[in-house]
C-alpha cells in the first residue's frame, strides 16, 4: 500500500477537536496521510507539530488533573480534621446536626474550610444559560435573608462559599442557604461537576478587593 502526503481537504473528527481546543490551531498547516485509493481520507499520521500540541494538551491537562487531585486530597484530609467555628450568638447544638446534613460525612457535599467558618461547594450544569438560572434564584434568597455569598462563575460552573463576615464564623444563615442552594440545584438540573481549583482562587480575588460588607452605609467614609 502507498501513501501521498496531501492537504487535509476537510476537517476530520480530530482535527476538529484539535482546533477547538484551541483556536490558534486554526493557522495550523496540516498535512494526513491517506491512501492512493481512498475516497474520503483517513488519518493516518498527523504532522509533528500538531502531534506535538495535542500531546502538550494533554500533558498539561494530565499535570492540572494530578495537581488538583493533590489540592483536593489535602482539603479533605484536613477538613475532617476542621471543626466548625460558629458565629458569636449562635447555637452549635442547634447549627450542628443541620450542618454534619450538608457535609460529606452526613452525605451532603459541601466542605468545611478556611479553619471551621466556611464551607463550600461547586455546583455544575449544562449551560451557562442555566448556571445563570441558578444564580438568579439564589442571588433572590440572598436578598431575602440579607446575605451574600462568596461565589464565582465560568460558563457551566459556579463555586459558592457561605461564612459570615460579622461576627466571624458560620451562622444559621450560612446553613440555610446551603441546603436552599443544594435544593435550588436540583430544580435547576444540577450534573457532576469536574472540580477545578481555579473557581475558589476567582472567589478569593473577588473577596480581596470586595472591602467590608458589613459596616452600614452612614458610618462609611
Ligand atoms: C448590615 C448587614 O446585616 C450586613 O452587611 C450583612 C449582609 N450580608 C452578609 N453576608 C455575609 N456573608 N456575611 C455578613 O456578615 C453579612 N452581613
Amino acid at each position: 500500500m502507498s501513501f501521498t502526503l496531501t492537504r487535509t481537504p476537510k476537517p476530520s473528527t480530530l482535527l476538529t477537536k484539535l482546533i477547538n481546543l484551541n483556536h490558534s490551531t486554526r493557522n495550523f498547516s496540516t498535512f494526513i496521510q491517506t491512501s492512493n485509493r481512498s475516497t474520503t481520507p483517513k488519518i493516518i499520521a498527523i504532522t509533528t507539530s500538531t502531534t506535538n500540541f495535542y500531546h502538550q494538551h494533554q500533558q498539561k491537562q494530565q499535570h492540572h488533573r494530578s495537581l488538583h487531585q493533590q489540592s483536593r486530597n489535602m482539603s479533605s484530609s484536613s477538613s475532617s480534621e476542621i471543626k466548625a467555628q460558629f458565629s458569636e450568638g449562635s447555637d452549635p447544638t442547634v447549627l450542628g446536626p443541620s450542618l454534619e446534613k450538608l457535609l460529606a460525612a452526613g452525605g451532603g457535599k459541601w466542605t468545611l474550610t478556611q479553619e471551621g467558618v466556611a464551607i463550600e461547594r461547586t455546583f455544575k450544569f449544562k449551560t451557562f444559560a442555566k448556571t445563570w438560572d441558578f444564580m438568579t434564584a439564589v442571588s433572590l434568597q440572598c436578598k431575602l435573608k440579607n446575605h451574600h455569598p462568596e461565589w464565582s462563575n465560568v460558563f457551566n460552573t459556579t463555586f459558592i462559599r457561605w461564612t459570615t463576615h460579622v461576627p466571624k464564623g458560620l451562622s444559621s444563615k450560612d446553613i440555610e442557604l446551603a441546603a436552599i442552594c443544594d435544593s435550588l440545584a436540583k430544580d435547576f438540573g444540577e450534573t457532576e461537576p469536574t472540580e477545578s481549583c481555579a473557581m475558589p482562587n476567582l472567589a478569593d480575588r473577588a473577596v480581596a478587593s470586595s472591602g467590608d460588607c458589613c459596616t452600614p452605609k452612614h458610618l462609611k467614609k
